[in-house]
This record gives structure tokens, C-alpha cells and sequence, in this order.
């Protein structure tokens, strides 16, 4: 059973603050969901979490499985199973898309990075063809020419091969037609049934069509303000953040 938590946690970029105090959870099996207006600090938070040293932590703390991960390098928080897909992910035109594929798995499974992987290449791409992820994706260096819908369809991908503790997705849904959406939704519950914690960020209520959420937590201006269901999400798409912000105000007041 893993656990992802997130403590108190305060974040500063570019001189200023923008993580103010924020506390929350994901554990084996969660499918988690992180909303709140532009601007509010989701990204940052999975910024923060992957290990982007851009991103400074002021205070508070990251734990996985009951340690401190805020002080490792990113490439010991993923060897340690937290898996983090940028809301837009960078190019790296020099590797072959194949090729990390399978440094990935080598890396995971104690290999040498240029070991020779056959089948994880084979199995790569029976995922790849589920998520309607074109072959030559794999010959591509990566992300060299990838569309919106296809970046985050890698990203699934090699969430799917990894198998993570902890599976951090920034706004799967954005950029994908409606089919990307259902196979991405599926991925994601299969990921949570097979043991995997998933946090994702979305705008919009239509990723309840594929995924069932087992907690929201709503951010503004840095902060959770809210944790409930997905009636929140729902209710969030039918009046907007601003006049939800404004009933729950007055239900707080009741
Ligand atoms: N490196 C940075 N330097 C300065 N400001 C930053 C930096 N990164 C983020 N910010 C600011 O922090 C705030 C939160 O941004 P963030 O991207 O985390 O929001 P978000 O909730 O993910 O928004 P969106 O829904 O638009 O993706 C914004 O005002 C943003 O401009």
C-alpha cells in the first residue's frame, strides 16, 4: 500500500509565493482529482513533486510511504515510484522515443540503460495501438512533432508500462479528442485497479464519463480550499468557480 502526501506544503517560484500551505493525499488505488481556476497553483504542486528545481520549498514536506522525497532528485523520486506527465511536456529531439521506452524499463528493472529489451519494446507497443497511439510515435525522438493528443497519450503510455506507486498527471484530458479521453480514462482506472494512487488536475466534468473520482480537492490562490466527490466537479461546470466559490461561501456562513 503506497502513499503520497503532501504536507503543509509552501512553494515559491520566481521570488514569489505561490504554494501557501497546501495538504493533501493519494494512496494506492485513489484516483484523485485536483481542480481550481487558472493560475491556482496545480501545476506547480506537480512541479514541486516531480522535483523541478525551479520550484522552491519554503515549507512543509512530500512523503512517500511515510519518508521525506522533498530533498531527492528527481531521478530518485521516479526510481522510488512517483511518476509525474507535465501539463506540456518538453521535446527531446536526441532520444528515440522508443529508446527511453525501454532505458526506463532497463533503469527500473536494475538493466543497463542500452540493454537490448524485445519485449518491453512488443509490449510498449500493444499499448501504444490501445491507446490509439500511432507506431511511428516510437522511431520519433521524443515528443519531435507529437500533437497535443499525442503527447498525452505517451505519457499514459509510459505510465502503463511503469506501473507506478504514485501516477501525477497534469490535465490528461486536455488536448485529446473524445476518443483520447475514453482511453485515457480507461488507462487511469486501470492503473488505480492495479495497485497505482492517481492524482490528476482537469478543467472539465466530462472526465467523469471515464473515470470515477474517490476524492476532489478544489485549490485557489494556492491554497485547498475544499475537499468533496464529484458533485463538485459537477456543480463547478454548471455555475463556474466563481459564483461556486460564492454559494459555498454562504453555505460556510449558514
Ligand atoms: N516559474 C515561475 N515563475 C513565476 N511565476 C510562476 C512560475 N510558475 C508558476 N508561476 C505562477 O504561479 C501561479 C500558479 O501557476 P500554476 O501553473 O501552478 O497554476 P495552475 O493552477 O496549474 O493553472 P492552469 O489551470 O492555468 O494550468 C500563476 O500565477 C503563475 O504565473
Amino acid at each position: 500500500m503506497a502513499k503520497l502526501e503532501i504536507r503543509n506544503l509552501r512553494v515559491a517560484a520566481g521570488g514569489k509565493e505561490i504554494l501557501k500551505g497546501v495538504s493533501l493525499t493519494v494512496s494506492s488505488g485513489e484516483v484523485v482529482v485536483l481542480m481550481g481556476p487558472n493560475g491556482s497553483g496545480k501545476s506547480t504542486l506537480f512541479q514541486t513533486i516531480a522535483g523541478n528545481p525551479k520550484y522552491e520549498v519554503l515549507d512543509g514536506d512530500i512523503l512517500l510511504d511515510g519518508e521525506s522525497i522533498k530533498d531527492l532528485p528527481p531521478e530518485d523520486r521516479f526510481a522510488r515510484g512517483v511518476f509525474v506527465g507535465f501539463q506540456s511536456p518538453v521535446a527531446v529531439p536526441e532520444v528515440r522515443f522508443a529508446f527511453m521506452l525501454q532505458a526506463m524499463l532497463n533503469i527500473r528493472a536494475g538493466k543497463k540503460l542500452t540493454d537490448p529489451n524485445p519485449q518491453a519494446l512488443a509490449q510498449a507497443q500493444k499499448i501504444a495501438a490501445e491507446l490509439g497511439l500511432k507506431p511511428d510515435v516510437f522511431s520519433r525522438g521524443v515528443g519531435v512533432g507529437f500533437s497535443g493528443g499525442e503527447f498525452k497519450r505517451a505519457e499514459v503510455l509510459q505510465a502503463l508500462l511503469l506501473r507506478p506507486k504514485i501516477v501525477v498527471l497534469d490535465e490528461p484530458d486536455s488536448g485529446l479528442d473524445i476518443d483520447g479521453i475514453a482511453a485515457v480514462g480507461k488507462a487511469i482506472m486501470e492503473l488505480s485497479a492495479s495497485g497505482s494512487g492517481v492524482l490528476l488536475s482537469t478543467h472539465y466534468a466530462r472526465v467523469l464519463r471515464f473515470i470515477k473520482p474517490t476524492r476532489v480537492y478544489v485549490m485557489a490562490e494556492g491554497r485547498v480550499i475544499l475537499e468533496g466527490d464529484e458533485g463538485v466537479i459537477k456543480r463547478i461546470e454548471e455555475v463556474g468557480y466563481q459564483n461556486y466559490f460564492r454559494e459555498i461561501q454562504k453555505e460556510l456562513a449558514l
